[in-house]
């Protein structure tokens, strides 16, 4: 699935880039050029454009072409590019309005807010449920409510780890759901399609010019996620990727032979890595279930044989995370190493970072108020990545603050022209050399 058509997907895409159409190029942008400038292209719908990999089973419906190749691989994923994409046209346009510059600028501008936002999710919204409280306090996790962050380090390298690709962040083939549907503004399920029924297929979401996607937003909000375990769906288990004759693959068998492929080390060669207790045999495998534990020796000859994915995957989650011990420790070093080794981290002072009047209007900014300026909504639960609850109540998206744009009023960011560099805390090495960055 994943290679074929790739060679003519990546010429696709380097023509799409190559020719300008991304920005910087106002003859790119359609419609009215003057208020499309630093914006992303979008079809009909203020969709994707069209072009990208998938199977279309009814008229009308096209494949939508992202950045990622894999957009059009679950309902979920494509009405997220939906949302990132629109998000990225109502920066643009909120920072055209207050500053006459060109379009290339704006673009850049606005490319460098929407990295930020989507550091500030994932790391204030997402890890906080990912991973427990006292790995997130050990590794400096968590996001500043003011104030900046001053401690990039050059040594730390923030490339994701051949374990983590492989192994530990695929805890999420667990949590894939049977289903997907679309829910009404008072949250009344009107329909439900079965997963193995909507993986590359657009319908759901490109449907009349993807006016549907608030109601699968509504649906995804409204659905407690699924627990991090040994089971796993039927649609990704044997029926994953269906093809015309019948033909399946099982995501799991794939998790598990790439991690060979890769020759990754076996789960107790990283519980040692992380300083957790390592089993001798299957009966001193401490964070697993007494069942899982059987399983486990049923299908492996000695215990340190067993694949790190199946280990980690199977692991009893942690009270207060999603994941068992052994996940939890690659993905906290990895989110650690991304962070630690970001010279551009949002809440960075100086050039790389934002100026504090800007910084402050990002922290405003929630997933919630995200999906609301981007989907129409009218109320959200404020914590998106939680259920609605007392603690969590429903609210108005007019109640949530978004980011006051005449902060960017003034030039004064490193985007769009080049600087001389200034390294942060006289760390980088390649601190007054003069050199462009
Ligand atoms: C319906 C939903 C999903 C489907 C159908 C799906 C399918 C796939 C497939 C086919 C692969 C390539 C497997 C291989 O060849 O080794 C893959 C890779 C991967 N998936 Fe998923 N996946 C889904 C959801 C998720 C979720 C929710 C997560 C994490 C939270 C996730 C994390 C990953 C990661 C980290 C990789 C490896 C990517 C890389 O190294 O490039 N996937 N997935």
């Amino acid at each position: 699935f994943l290679l074929s058509g790739y060679r003519e997907q990546v010429n696709r895409l380097s023509s799409y880039i190559d020719g300008g159409m991304i920005y910087g190029d106002t003859k790119s942008f359609n419609e009215n050029l003057s208020g499309k400038l630093g914006s992303l292209r979008t079809s009909e719908g203020d969709l994707l454009p069209d072009g990208g990999i998938c199977n279309i089973h009814q008229a009308g419906d096209f494949c939508q072409l992202g950045g990622d190749e894999r957009v059009n691989e679950a309902p979920s994923l494509s009405g997220l590019h939906v949302v990132f994409l629109r998000l990225h046209n109502i920066i643009a346009e909120g920072i055209r309005k207050v500053r006459n510059c060109r379009s290339h600028v704006i673009f850049l501008e606005t490319k460098k807010i929407m990295g930020a936002i989507i550091q500030q999710i994932t790391y204030g919204e997402y890890l906080p449920v990912l991973l427990g409280k006292q790995i997130r306090e050990d590794l400096d996790l968590d996001l500043l409510s003011r104030g900046f962050w001053r401690k990039y380090d050059p040594d730390v390298n923030p490339t994701v780890k051949n374990v983590v690709a492989t192994a530990a962040l695929r805890y999420g083939h667990s949590q894939i759901p049977p289903e997907f549907g679309y829910k009404t503004m008072q949250f009344a399920t009107t329909q439900t399609f079965k997963t193995e029924d909507v993986l590359m297929d657009p319908h759901i979401v490109v449907t009349q010019g993807g006016s549907n996607i608030p109601d699968l937003a509504r649906f995804l909000l409204d659905t407690p996620a699924r627990k991090m375990d040994r089971q796993v769906e039927d649609a990704v288990r044997n029926e994953l990727f269906r093809d015309v004759n019948g033909l399946t693959f099982d995501l799991m068998s794939f998790n598990i032979q790439r991690g060979r492929d890769h020759a990754l080390p076996s789960y107790n060669a990283w519980r040692e890595w992380c300083g957790l207790p390592v089993a001798q045999n299957f009966a001193n495998l401490v964070d697993h279930s007494a069942d899982v534990r059987t399983r486990l020796q049923n299908t492996y000859v000695d215990v340190n044989d067993v694949d790190v994915f199946v280990g980690g995957v199977t692991e009893t989650p942690r009270d207060d995370a999603l994941v068992g011990p052994l996940f939890e420790c690659l993905l906290g070093r990895q989110f650690h190493d991304i962070k630690f080794g970001d010279r551009y981290w949002y809440e960075t002072n100086g050039v790389e970072g934002f100026p504090r009047r800007q910084l402050q209007e990002i922290r405003k900014v929630t997933l919630s108020k995200i999906l609301c300026e981007t989907l129409g909504l009218e109320i959200i639960q404020k914590d998106a990545l939680s259920l609605t609850s007392a603690d969590n109540p429903l609210v108005t998206c007019s109640s949530l603050p978004f980011i006051d744009f005449s902060r960017w009023r003034h030039r004064t960011s490193n985007v769009g022209g080049w600087i001389w560099n200034r390294g942060a805390k006289g760390k980088d090495k390649d601190k007054g050399k003069g050199k462009k960055p």
